[in-house]
């Protein structure tokens, strides 16, 4: 009787934690990420030392429910590269503590957008900027504030050129300056010839809602990586 309960108590705590952390696991260790590493930037941001943690593939391919990663990274056809970059100094403060207000930190996000995103023939759609736009700067804003979650209260854009589908881009997000709860950021998107296709700035208020969530994802994850250990240096990857 007694072995029966320690069987059904074992049996419960391992559907339990196969159901908790297997799709983060299995995140963890597809390839999935790797199949598009290669993109017109990579060089560059190798140089300026900047990293691609390994905790956004997870992102990606995890089954918390994202606009963004679920919609449009997950769909195999929708974009042909879409890579995160931070820089080295950013990684040591995702954890810890607040960014200070006047770091200029850059965050880059590499993209390539398949046809299935234009809007004109071979044009990437301008809501699909402005969406990468808005969530680069979610990213950016919600880390500066010390993991505190944002809201866009204001977004500008400038479409100066325009962006093919098909090509490399980069996008450059940066904060501005943080006065309280308000974030100012600027963002930039680059061809590969490093001409300006698109600028924007935005101005995100930090809020109430659904920080527990994204601080469950994230426990979640650094739980299953032990992310500090397991973020990936591209630099270093390319010195093995
Ligand atoms: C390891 C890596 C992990 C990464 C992990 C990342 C996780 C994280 C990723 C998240 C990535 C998703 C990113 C999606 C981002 C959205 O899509 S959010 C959805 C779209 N936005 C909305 O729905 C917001 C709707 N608006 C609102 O709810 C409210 O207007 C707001 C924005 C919360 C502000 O309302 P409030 O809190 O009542 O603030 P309020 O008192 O009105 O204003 C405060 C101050 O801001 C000013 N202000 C407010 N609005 C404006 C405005 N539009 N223009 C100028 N000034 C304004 C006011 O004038 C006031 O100024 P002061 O008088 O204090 O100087």
């Amino acid at each position: 009787m007694k072995k029966n309960i320690l069987l059904f108590g074992l049996a419960f705590v391992g559907g339990f934690t196969y159901e908790r952390y297997f799709p983060y696991v299995k995140a963890f260790i597809s390839d999935k990420g790797q199949k598009n590493d290669d993109h017109s930037f990579k060089s560059m941001l190798e140089q300026g030392n900047y990293i691609q943690p390994k905790v956004i593939d997870i992102m990606h391919s995890s089954p918390d429910k994202h606009f963004l990663h679920n919609f449009i990274a997950q769909h195999n056809e929708a974009l042909n590269v879409f890579k995160i970059y931070y820089p080295d100094k950013l990684e040591q403060k995702i954890y810890s503590d607040n960014l200070e207000s006047e770091d200029k930190i850059h965050l880059h996000f590499v993209f390539n957008a398949a046809d299935h995103l234009q809007g004109h023939s071979s044009i990437v759609h301008g809501g699909l900027l402005a969406t990468l736009i808005d969530n680069a700067f979610g990213q950016l804003s919600y880390l500066a504030s010390g993991q505190i979650p944002t809201a866009t209260a204001n977004l500008n854009i400038n479409y100066r050129k325009p962006v093919k589908t098909n090509h490399d881009y980069m996008i450059t997000a940066e904060i501005d300056k943080i006065e309280g709860r308000k974030v100012f950021l600027k963002a930039t998107i680059y061809d590969q010839d490093k001409t300006i296709c698109t600028e924007a700035t935005g101005l995100f208020l930090t809020v109430q809602w659904g920080g527990q969530m994204w601080k469950n994802a994230l426990d979640k994850i650094k739980e299953v990586t032990q992310i500090d250990d397991k973020i990936v240096k591209i630099d270093q990857k390319k010195k093995e």
